[in-house]
């Protein structure tokens, strides 16, 4: 493989080797945000590669290209998805990282399993940069990349980009390994988050844990980055929201085939007078357990007519063998039945359920089918489904009932918002959604379109990629924190003693 000047390095790469039961094999999409939004960025670069995990145990396949893209994959053993995929990224770092949701479970098998893997992927890609290349690590599986491919290779410019919240302080420091994870990553340049909460709260640790001199000032959405000093470096901190093909996703929903499409999507489900849509992939951050807890209350209650609505949701198959994700699936597919059971009528459930990923276009033709988007995640980094829905509206007045401990709720405050924590507060969401005036819905579109269509994935790659190669900010203060690190004693102790 030639050697590339502007390289991704991601847990997955974006097609997931698929193997099928006569023992031949095939790629398909991955699943997730992440791929949605670097596809269209890398496919715009030239010279550029995408380092990854092909999705399957084992895999032995060599690099190819893709839509232009040049693909290097990074093996994982049958072990190394079980610990380091299943277990320490997605059953440790995963719901720590999202409020402790689940609890998180801590194993000093999977940490190591963690590092092994994380030394894998720096090793390729320090193979793969060309001199004085551009590298992009992403998210959460891989903090410990950055550090390890300095060592590797100094002339690299390395950026981070964190898809999901960096957590609470308080939360953050139940991880045995914090102190590690902190330092992986101030080996970047830059460290992108995707609000400037989870900037401040790095920039404390970096402070606290890891004993660096800091910039004291809040930090800005894509403006005033903070700074570490780390030894002769200097490591800046930002936020940087990411988001949509927006013009594309516009474009695609006002083909006629699509509208085409949704009518007919429409006419299949018996032509009700309202639509409510869920799409997600089946995660237990993501609320899917909440709306159909306020659907079911709602009908209920009688203020939903089994006989006028019907809520599709579509849920994408997603880290199957994790114990939280198996518990979650049985108890949403026992709910959906539940309700369905009381409130439908032969050929006609309340809610259509689908545990599948739909073609590109197929979901942009529910988006403009459906009258009200349900978005409820008890937390979510961004939530792209967000701003696919609002993309997709043309002139429509599809409401949007969005949850506020999303990433898009900080740009989206046009939507319906809601506490996902407050069933009454979501069910008030809804109503409102649901009887809202025709012209009150369609300003509140109008708004959340304006921001959507200005503020695209293009947008949001290029102001990662400008703060991470133009040099550092003049005129930061940086400061050392002046109480104790933490995990060692107060000065006053050890002067007194
Ligand atoms: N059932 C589905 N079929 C096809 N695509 C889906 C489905 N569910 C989700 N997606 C896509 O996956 C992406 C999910 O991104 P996001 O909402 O940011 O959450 P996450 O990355 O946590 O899954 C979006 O681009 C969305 O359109
Ligand atoms: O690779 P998987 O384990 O199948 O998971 C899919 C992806 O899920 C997460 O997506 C996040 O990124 C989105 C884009 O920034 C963001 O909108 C969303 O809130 C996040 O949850 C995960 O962060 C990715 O690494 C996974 O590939």
């Amino acid at each position: 493989m030639t050697e590339s000047d502007f390289i991704v390095v991601a847990n997955r790469l974006p097609i997931d080797l698929e193997r099928l039961p006569d023992g031949s094999s095939r790629w398909k999409r991955s699943p997730g945000g992440l791929v949605t939004a670097l596809e269209p960025v890398l496919r715009e670069s030239r010279s550029s590669a995408w380092i990854g995990w092909p999705g399957v145990p084992d895999a032995d396949v060599e690099p190819l290209i893709e839509d232009d893209i040049a693909m290097q994959p990074v093996p994982l053993s049958g072990q190394e998805v079980t610990d380091y995929y299943e277990g320490f990224s997605n059953a440790t770092l995963w719901p720590l990282y999202h409020d402790v949701i689940v609890a998180p479970e801590y194993h000093r098998r999977w940490w190591a399993a963690y590092v092994t893997v994380n030394r894998r992927f720096a090793d390729v890609t320090a193979k793969a940069a060309a001199p004085g290349a551009t590298v992009w690590v992403q998210d959460y599986q891989l903090q410990l990349v950055p550090k390890m491919l300095r060592m590797l290779r100094p002339d690299l410019t390395i950026g981070f980009f964190l898809h999901i919240p960096f957590p609470p302080v308080e939360l953050f420091l139940q991880l045995p390994w914090r102190t590690e994870i902190v330092e992986g990553l101030l080996g970047a340049d830059l460290i992108g988050f995707q609000l400037p909460g989870g900037a401040q709260n790095f920039l404390y640790l970096a402070r606290r844990l890891a004993g660096h001199q800091t910039s004291r000032g809040s930090v800005g959405l894509r403006s005033r980055l903070g700074e570490v000093q780390v030894g002769f470096r200097k490591v800046r901190v930002g936020a940087f929201p990411i988001s949509i093909e927006s013009s594309r996703i516009d474009e695609i929903s006002k083909r006629r085939e699509v509208r085409e499409q949704a009518r007919e999507l429409r006419t299949e489900l018996g032509n009700p007078r309202t639509i409510l849509l869920g799409v997600d992939r089946l995660d237990y951050t993501k609320g899917i357990d909440v709306r159909l807890a306020a659907i079911e209350e709602l009908l209920a209650d009688g203020d939903l007519d089994p006989g006028e609505i019907v809520l599709v949701q579509l849920a994408t198959p997603s880290r199957e063998r994790v114990d939280s994700y198996v518990r979650m699936r049985a108890s949403i597919e026992s709910r959906v039945g539940r309700i369905n059971g009381e409130y439908g009528r032969v050929g006609r459930p309340v809610v259509h359920y689908h545990h599948r990923p739909v073609a590109r276009n197929e979901l942009i033709a529910f988006f403009v089918a459906a009258d009200v988007m349900l978005v409820t995640p008890l937390r979510d980094g961004m939530n792209l489904v967000a701003k696919e829905y609002v993309a997709c509206q043309g002139d429509r007045g599809g409401r949007l009932v969005l949850s506020e401990f999303t990433g898009a709720a900080h740009e989206l405050r046009q939507a319906y918002l809601c506490n996902p924590y407050d069933l009454d507060g979501v069910k008030h969401a809804i109503l409102s959604a649901l009887t809202d005036s025709p012209e009150d819905a369609r300003r509140r579109m109008r708004a959340m379109r304006r921001q959507v269509l200005s503020f695209d994935v293009s947008r949001w790659a290029a102001s990662f990629l400008r703060a991470l190669t133009v040099g550092p900010e003049a005129g930061h203060t940086l400061v050392r924190d002046p109480e104790p690190m933490l995990g060692e004693p107060a000065a006053e102790l050890t002067s007194g003693s």
